[in-house]
């Protein structure tokens, strides 16, 4: 049996070896969460030993974490130029494609994915799926204002569940004020179609699917950390 240890020494291993596709003077998308911030950690060292490097954090832990392990972050809220983003994700497809957003930072995790020169997503191998869904609900952001009624119309299109997050008995808030709605989709068979028709839907701030954005998956695996190269787009 995997117990939680062993799949966090995975997400370290596969995060180790990320960071051997650092290079000095890099700007690097910091991603959220448990395997995310492995890499942080990782690159800290790297600041420590000499390398210089810059940060976009992704979420407010993230940024925080940064600071701690001495990366400088560079200002959000002006123009970047991003050499390589690095994240963590929930389920993996054999065309790389991704759920993201299980810790709710989906929105500032695409924007940062979508203008690096390079994505590189980190896995341990039990989030590897036939297709996306099934054990895996959809988090999709959406505006407060009307959101039930925003939720409906994400249930008829996609034909599941959809249930508010919530945390600690309140709906749980973005850092960008908005909510969460998680989509309990069997199988998601046409990620980029959904994607596209979920973006339709008044209300629809983004979603979790990171359709044709992986360049390289790195999965830590019992037997080792296996890389793969995703074909160009
Ligand atoms: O998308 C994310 C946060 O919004 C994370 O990358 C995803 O949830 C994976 O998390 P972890 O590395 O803790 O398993």
């Amino acid at each position: 049996m995997t117990t939680l240890q062993d799949l966090d020494q995975l997400k370290q291993a596969a995060a180790l070896k990320a960071v051997d596709y650092v290079k000095d003077g890099m700007v690097i998308g910091l991603g959220t969460g448990s395997t995310a911030k492995h890499m942080v950690i990782a690159l800290g060292e790297k600041v420590k030993a000499g390398m210089t490097l810059r940060g976009v954090p992704t979420s407010q832990e993230t940024a925080a974490l940064a600071r701690q392990s001495g990366i400088t972050l560079i200002d959000t809220e002006n123009r970047w130029d991003i050499d390589v983003a690095i994240d963590g994700a929930d389920q993996v497809d054999p065309a790389f494609n991704l759920i993201k957003g299980g810790g709710g930072a989906l929105l500032k995790e695409k924007i940062v994915a979508a203008s690096a020169r390079q994505f590189i997503v980190l896995v341990d191998h039990t989030k590897r799926v036939p297709a996306l869904g099934g054990t895996f609900p959809l988090p999709i952001e959406v505006v407060p204002f009307g959101w039930g009624s925003t939720a409906r119309e994400i249930e008829r299109l996609t034909k599941s569940r959809v249930v508010l997050r919530e945390r600690q008995g309140n709906p749980f808030r973005t850092e960008a004020g908005n909510l969460i709605v998680d989509a309990h989709i069997d199988r998601i068979d046409r990620p980029e179609e959904l994607e596209s028709a979920l973006n339709l839907i008044p209300g629809v701030v983004e979603t979790g699917l990171f359709v044709g954005r992986t360049d390289i998956l790195i999965v830590g695996t019992p037997q080792g950390v296996d890389v793969q190269y995703a074909p160009r787009r």
